[in-house]
Order: C-alpha cells, then sequence, then structure tokens
C-alpha cells in the first residue's frame, strides 16, 4: 500500500535536543512528532513512501528556491532520522517540487548578520544533515531537476548517484568561492570522491557551476534525462541498485566513505568553530552582503 505523508514540524528545539530525542529512540517511535496528512501545501517536504518497494521519494518544497534554512535543515534531518529507521524503507529519492530549481543550496540569511551562537546551531544542521545522508544504510538517488548551486550539490553528491534534467538553463557545483566563501573540508572531500582531485581542484578555485552536460563529463553527475523523466528514471535505477545483496552494498558503501564519514565525526566542534570564526568575519559578512545584492540585481 501507499502511504503518503507530509511533514511540517514546528521547530521550536535546537538540534541538539533533536539528538537526544534520537539517541532514546523517540523520534521514530513517536506519533506525536509526525502529522500524517495528504500533501499539506504549508510543508517543506512531502514524503511519498511506497511500502510495496520499500522506495520513499522525498520532494522538497521550500519555496521560492529549496534554501537550506535551520529550519528546513532539522526537518531534513527528522525525515531522513525515521526513514533510516524504517526497516520499510531500503531506497530514497531526494528531489524538488520547486520549478526550476532543485535547491538554492545553503541559506545565505543564515549566515548574514547573526549572532556566533545562531551561525554555530546553523553549522551544526548542515553537518547533520550530510552525516546521515552520506552515511545512510539507504540507497540515495538525487533526482536533479533544477539547479543545484553549492549547499544543493553538496546534498546531491552525498547521494549514491545522480540523475539530472538535461536542460541548459540549469547548472550544478560547488561555487563558494563566488560568494567569498570556502568550502569545508568534507564538502571538499566528498567532491574528490565523486569527480576527483584535479577536477575538483579546478572547480572549487573557480567556483564553477557546470551545465548538465558538461557535470556528466566530469562525473559529477551519473546521467541525463529530459526534464519530465527524472523521476521516473530515477524509480528505475534504485529497482537496479536495490537488486544488489544488501548486506554487501551497505557494508561496501561503509567502506568507501567511512574516513570521510569519520574525520568528521572525529572533528565536529573544531568545525563549528572553523565557520563560525569564519563567517561572522566582517570581510565575509562584506562578501556576502554584496553576493545577496548581485543575486536581487539580476533579478530585476
Ligand atoms: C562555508 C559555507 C558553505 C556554503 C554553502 C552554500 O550553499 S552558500 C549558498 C550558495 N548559493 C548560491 O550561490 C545560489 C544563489 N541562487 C541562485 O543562483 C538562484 O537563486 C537560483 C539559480 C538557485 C534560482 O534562480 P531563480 O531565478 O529561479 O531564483 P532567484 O535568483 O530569483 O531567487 C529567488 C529568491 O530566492 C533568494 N535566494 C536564492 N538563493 C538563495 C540562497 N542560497 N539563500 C537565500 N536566499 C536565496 C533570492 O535572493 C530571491 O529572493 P527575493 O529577491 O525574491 O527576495
Amino acid at each position: 500500500q501507499k502511504l503518503t505523508f507530509s511533514l511540517k514540524i514546528a521547530i521550536s528545539s535546537s538540534l541538539s535536543k533533536i539528538h537526544l530525542n534520537v539517541s532514546h529512540g523517540r523520534l521514530c517511535a513517536s506519533s506525536t512528532s509526525f502529522s500524517q496528512r495528504n500533501n499539506s501545501s504549508s510543508a517543506n517536504l512531502k514524503v511519498d513512501h511506497d511500502q510495496t518497494t520499500g522506495v520513499a521519494v522525498m520532494h522538497m518544497q521550500s519555496p521560492p528556491v529549496n534554501s537550506l534554512s535551520l529550519d528546513f535543515l532539522t526537518e531534513i534531518c527528522i525525515t531522513l532520522e525515521k526513514l533510516e529507521m524504517d526497516k520499510g524503507c531500503r531506497g530514497l529519492i531526494i528531489t524538488s517540487s520547486q520549478p526550476k530549481v532543485f535547491s538554492a543550496g545553503l541559506d545565505i540569511l543564515e549566515m548574514y548578520g547573526k549572532s556566533p551562537e545562531r551561525c554555530g546551531e546553523f553549522w551544526k544542521a548542515v553537518q547533520e544533515m550530510w552525516l546521515k545522508l552520506y552515511g545512510s544504510n539507504m540507497v540515495t538517488i538525487a533526482a536533479i531537476n533544477g539547479s543545484s548551486p553549492a549547499g544543493g550539490c553538496l546534498m546531491s553528491i552525498t547521494c549514491d548517484y545522480r540523475i539530472m534534467a538535461d536542460n541548459p538553463r540549469y547548472s550544478i557545483g560547488l561555487n563558494e568561492t563566488m560568494l567569498g566563501i570556502v568550502a569545508p573540508f568534507w564538502f571538499k572531500e566528498t567532491m574528490v570522491n565523486t569527480v576527483g582531485h584535479r577536477n575538483t581542484e579546478i572547480s572549487l578555485e573557480l567556483g564553477l557551476l557546470y551545465k548538465p552536460a558538461e557535470a556528466l563529463n566530469i562525473g559529477l553527475v551519473d546521467q541525463l534525462v529530459p526534464e519530465d523523466q527524472v523521476l521516473s528514471a530515477a524509480t528505475q535505477t534504485m529497482t537496479k541498485w536495490l537488486a544488489i545483496p544488501e548486506h554487501a552494498r551497505q557494508i561496501t558503501k561503509s567502506m568507501m566513505r567511512k574516513s570521510t564519514i569519520e574525520k568528521l565525526r572525529s572533528n565536529r566542534e573544531a568545525d563549528i568553530q572553523n565557520f563560525v570564526n569564519f563567517i561572522t568575519k566582517e570581510s565575509i559578512q562584506k562578501s556576502l552582503r554584496m553576493y545577496m545584492e548581485m543575486l536581487k540585481q539580476k533579478k530585476a
């Protein structure tokens, strides 16, 4: 049977509180944490979990561009945790319900004019999302049906496989340097693990955004399909991945990713401090302000 649930979580708690809940196993056990309704228009995430195939499709629907705010990241983390703990869910497809955009990356407003404490809390949520997704036992496929810069690209390369809409208006890449900021080591390593050292070096230093054909060429995405076939292609690919003996696939995935994950796990606090010290610098704040103005001008 097909279970559709939409999640809109009143996020008043900090992420550390979420950890506490998870560690006590309450997130998956508690039905009060999740309202199960059909396609609520206010929800930032819609999850369609087909229990016969064991595949969940997570639709990001946070207008206008699925930028990853603290609230949205928290919502994503709770959903990932819930799906991970659900034995009936073996595969996850991540896609967007917003037109033209998969995700615009981290919400720039979360990094501009905020207190160090708030920046730290935000960064912890970014780490948490990456740790959950990169270390997931599920097969994860990004169905990239729009542009996917910076944190949107990170989310994509954190999945096992990427299928992108073959539309030259869309682009994908880690363009952080274009904002005057620096992708942290675990963004960089995820990229290296995907496209190799040399491509990552060029890509990150120049803050490149790749058109779909270029992204395919360097291995940043695995497959291009017409825009209206992104989800169906992801579903087909999922079937193939799920046919592999599960235990062997999971151990192999863990073997490939473990060292990168461990590096962040054992340095989380230092990584948060680095981010906070960096992002709150006057010069970096100025760069972010100029970038936001540039975005607005582009629109006008
Ligand atoms: C160390 C840290 C590492 C950092 C990692 C990151 O991810 S850094 C992130 C790096 N990310 C990027 O460099 C991506 C920047 N964004 C883009 O390039 C484009 O928005 C687009 C191609 C994603 C979509 O184009 P489109 O023509 O469909 O849409 P549009 O351009 O008209 O935008 C609509 C509205 O959304 C707003 N807004 C947009 N993005 C963000 C954001 N991230 N945040 C907040 N707001 C954002 C935009 O200002 C506008 O607001 P307004 O004026 O309505 O109040």
